[in-house]
């Protein structure tokens, strides 16, 4: 470890950490590290410099203030021998990701955000019709269908009724081959190791596997935009937001290669972290019977029993405000954001932070580790799950703390790689999390003599997006009178939906027509 680097786990030569860097489960390693060298430590990389934040006066610095040079994404060559460099979440800081920033913000604002509304809610009651249909499945399949579907509906104006529609399955059997691909150990350590790039295709089946992902991505996501493009050469246009980015093109500085890797990345990104937040939130409220009938008795004298709710009523439900920031603290959806990196050599604190470096920040900390979203010094009795510390500060502070710097942005990323699409993923967790709430009881599953399993809510999935593992528990709508709101509601979403059912193949068609029929 060169001179002036923060302090970090002794190093070996040549290989610097990289025999102890964590290759899952990272936040876990890095909290206990934190631990020991403080909030700002460092690891080697071989000849690479990670730097790992817990400590949010440094976060607010040196990602925030300082975000012109720490906005650059480490260098991933298997991401970019796939998607060319076009993958907004992992491009670089070059001109073509500053191109799809501009874009993003231009077509992903709060005006369009709010015109789109109307999808999130037919998708969220669509959601509550299949979970109210299937109570013995898992939910949590059709949670991913609902992200899913909302977003192809709104990116691309067409309807994805079912997990084998092949907009969804396609997409998650493509997302599936790049994150797997991504994963440690799936292929040679190319970054640290560039000769490796020069091995011939022939020898290097990592090679031969990017090419097939890359073919599999560019026939969906090309095939998507193609389709936007004809339905808008036909004078049916309805309004999606790549209807924008196709008609915007040259304005933008986009082409057709960049329109569709824009779209995949918000698809990709977009679906997997609200799908995951909403499993966490289901995840508390079995473990945490007490909050959930705090949160049904709020619901119940706000919106009653003759309605759905809507995104209005939420005003009037700081109870259920509260759970909705509780869950992205207690288990956030990307507990090490997504890395970045820096583009010239930074000083904080006196330590340096060279130019080339990957920041982590890391946002979960586990129990007495201390750290951001679980740091005993921060919140009071912080691994557990309890909304009302955000009804008593606005950060969920203990008292007597200042919670100032600790943004309720965080779950959602730093300075100018802030997410895009937070205002999007706001409303769909809120409508969501209302409609959930206000029609079904989750409990947890019962044993042969009767007696409930309880859930672990630290069993989580491995990998980007922080999901919990599969979990059993029992979901009852909570009266006759609400089962049928949710059916009528049902059919009354067909209206919003029938101008984005074009294009579906046979299968979808009947399969809508008989679910309609069902429900009527
Ligand atoms: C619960 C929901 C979501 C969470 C917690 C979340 C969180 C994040 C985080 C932590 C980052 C990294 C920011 C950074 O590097 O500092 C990010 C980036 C991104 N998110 Fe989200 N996100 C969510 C939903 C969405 C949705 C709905 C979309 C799009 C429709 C989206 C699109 C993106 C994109 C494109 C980026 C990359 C931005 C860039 O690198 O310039 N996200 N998100």
């Amino acid at each position: 470890r060169e001179a002036g680097l923060p302090p970090g786990p002794p190093t070996v030569p040549i290989l610097g950490n990289v025999h102890i860097f964590p290759t899952e489960f990272a936040h876990f390693k890095f909290t206990e590290w934190a631990r020991k060298y403080g909030g700002i430590f460092s690891l080697k990389v071989g000849p690479s410099t990670v730097v790992v934040l817990t400590d949010v006066a440094a976060v607010k610095e040196l990602l925030d203030k300082r975000s012109a040079t720490t906005s650059d994404r480490p260098a991933i060559h298997i991401a970019d021998r796939i998607t060319g460099g076009l993958h907004m979440v992992l491009a670089r800081s070059t001109s073509t990701w500053k191109i799809l920033r501009k874009t993003s913000a231009a077509i992903l604002t709060a005006q369009a955000t709010a015109q789109h509304l109307p999808i999130q809610q037919a998708e969220a009651t669509q959601l509550l019709y299949d979970i109210l249909r299937s109570p013995q499945a898992s939910p949590f399949p059709f949670m991913c269908q609902s992200i899913r579907g909302e977003l192809v509906i709104m990116l691309y104006g067409k309807r994805a009724p079912r997990y084998d529609t092949p907009e969804i399955s396609g997409f998650f059997n493509v997302t599936h081959a790049f994150n797997a691909i991504l994963g440690p150990g799936a292929a040679p350590p190319v970054d640290a190791m560039p000769f490796l790039k020069f091995v011939p295709e022939r020898w290097a089946k990592w090679k031969r596997e990017c090419k097939r992902i890359r073919n599999l991505q560019r026939t969906l996501y090309f095939g998507m935009m193609e389709e936007t493009r004809d339905r808008m050469r036909r004078g049916e246009g309805n309004g999606c937001y790549m209807e924008e980015v196709v008609g915007r093109e040259k304005e933008l500085g986009m082409d057709d290669e960049m329109t569709s890797y824009f779209g995949s990345a918000l698809q990709e990104t977009g679906s997997e972290t609200t799908a995951s937040y909403l499993q966490s939130l289901i995840l508390a409220l079995v473990a945490y019977p007490e909050a959930q009938k705090k949160a049904h008795e709020e619901i119940d004298r706000v919106v009653g029993e003759d309605r759905l709710p809507t995104l209005d009523d939420l005003e009037h439900m700081p109870y259920i405000r509260a759970m909705i920031s509780e869950t992205h603290r207690f288990r956030p959806v990307g507990p090490l954001g997504i890395p970045h990196s820096t583009l010239a050599t930074e000083e904080y604190q006196g330590y340096i932070i060279p130019k080339g470096a990957t920041i982590f920040v890391n946002i979960y900390l586990i129990i007495d580790l201390g750290g951001i979203f679980h740091d005993p010094a921060l919140f009071d009795d912080p691994e557990n799950f309890i909304p009302e510390r955000y009804m008593l500060a606005e950060n969920g502070t203990k008292p007597g703390v200042d919670g100032s710097d600790l943004k309720a942005t965080f779950p959602f990323g730093f300075g100018r790689r802030i997410c895009p699409g937070m205002h999007l993923a706001h409303n769909s967790i809120n409508i969501n999390a209302m409609n959930l709430l206000w029609a079904f009881d989750f409990k947890p599953d019962i044993d042969a003599d009767g007696n409930p399993i309880m859930v672990d809510t630290t069993a989580y999935k491995t990998g980007v997006a922080n999901a919990p593992q599969p979990f059993k528990c029992r979901i009852a709508p909570r009266s006759p009178e609400k089962a049928k709101i949710i059916e009528r509601e049902f059919l009354d979403a067909a209206d919003t939906f029938a101008k984005f059912e074009v294009g579906l193949n046979e299968e979808d068609k009947e399969y809508v027509a008989k679910l309609r029929a069902y429900a009527g």
